[in-house]
């Protein structure tokens, strides 16, 4: 059986690049007929992740029934639009691997509830990590956490997709491995901020660890293990975004702290930053259940146009002081 990919963005592009060096046949579904189109006849996906020479394995198509064949998707289209790309799809019961971040923006859910009620019956599993796209593609060493709640049909998993310089570590907490990969986008865009307001390296630093404790909060709340979100898809994600300007969120962070408007920078942009979809919702379910979340109301205002980038910095350093656990 053929592993589909669903979303021919840079990382389902990366993915599959990574299944067919395990010796995988590939079949990747993509949305803009040019991508289909670059990667059958010349194996490059020019549009999302150019310069990469992709495995003959890999091929593409427009057609989401073309999916049939495939007993596992790794499902990598934005989070937003991972709901209806799933209801279009071929039903029947299979492996479906998540590879996207974010919270649903209507449903204030985690991806794996989405998919769960998209298709139903199938097996659903979490795949995040600090895997910048590119750098995966060109074979460099990654390290990923793979959660499921059976391990053993996790454990099959890994044995197709894993290999020595793609690590695989398991995990049965799904809804920890789903937080961490949510949450850091909304923190990068914090931390670009930051930096494009030149507040300098202590300021990140506190900042990636004040939102660590943001993420273990709300982590914990939805039933999280500690554990999970201190590890590769949470504080190594974490770590990974807010110090990079390769990160989309991170560079949208950077154009807010030198005080361009969201609209703006959103304004004509191909790519995805999930973090400015993700920071509304984490918001408002922060403040329905109570959890104390500042960094994430910070990114939430400045996005939304509500408050001004050294307005939320005054409101986040005029804190009181209290216990660092807390
Ligand atoms: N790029 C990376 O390094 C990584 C990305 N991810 C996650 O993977 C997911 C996909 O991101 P990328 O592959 O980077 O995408 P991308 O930013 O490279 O490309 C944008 C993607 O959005 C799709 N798209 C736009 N409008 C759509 C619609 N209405 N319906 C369905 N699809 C639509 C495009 O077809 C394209 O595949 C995101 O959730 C991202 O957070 C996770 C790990 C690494
Ligand atoms: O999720 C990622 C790395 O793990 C990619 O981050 P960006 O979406 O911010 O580029």
């Amino acid at each position: 059986m053929k592993v589909g990919v669903i979303g021919g963005g840079a990382w389902g592009t990366a993915l599959a690049q990574v299944a067919a060096a395990k010796g995988e046949t590939v079949l990747l579904w993509a949305r803009e007929a040019e991508v289909v189109e670059s990667i059958n006849a010349v194996h490059e996906n020019a549009a999302f992740l150019p310069r990469i020479r992709l495995d003959p394995l890999v091929s593409a198509t427009g057609d989401l029934n073309d999916l049939t064949g495939c007993d596992a998707w790794l499902v990598v289209t934005p989070a937003q639009h991972m709901r209806a790309v799933l209801a279009a799809a071929p039903g029947g019961a299979r492996r479906l691997i998540l590879c996207s971040k974010g919270i649903e923006e209507g449903s204030a859910q985690l991806l794996h509830a989405v998919a769960r009620q998209a298709c139903p019956g199938a097996d659903v599993m979490v795949l995040s990590g600090p895997t910048f796209a590119h750098e995966v593609a060109a074979g460099l060493p990654t390290a990923l956490t793979l959660a499921g709640d059976d391990l053993g049909l996790a454990e099959q998993v890994r044995e197709r997709l894993a290999l020595p310089h793609f690590r695989l570590y398991l995990s049965d907490d799904v809804a920890g491995a789903e937080v961490g990969g949510a949450v850091k986008n909304v923190l990068a865009i914090a931390c670009g901020a930051v930096e494009g307001r030149g507040l300098g390296q202590n300021a990140r630093a506190a900042l990636i660890a004040r939102g660590f404790a943001e993420m273990t909060r709300f982590g914990l709340a939805m039933g999280a293990q500690r554990k999970t979100l201190a590890g590769l898809c949470g504080l190594g994600d974490l770590v990974l975004t807010c110090s990079s300007s390769s990160s989309r969120n991170f560079s949208l962070g950077l154009g807010l702290g030198r005080g361009q408007a969201a609209a703006e920078l959103m304004a004509d942009r191909r790519t995805v930053a999930e973090g400015a979809f993700t920071a509304p919702v984490l918001d408002r379910l922060a403040r329905e259940r109570g959890i104390d979340m500042p960094i994430v109301a910070a990114v939430a205002a400045l996005l939304s146009g509500q408050a001004r980038i050294d307005e939320v910095l005054e409101a986040l350093l005029s804190r009181p002081p209290r216990l660092e656990a807390h």
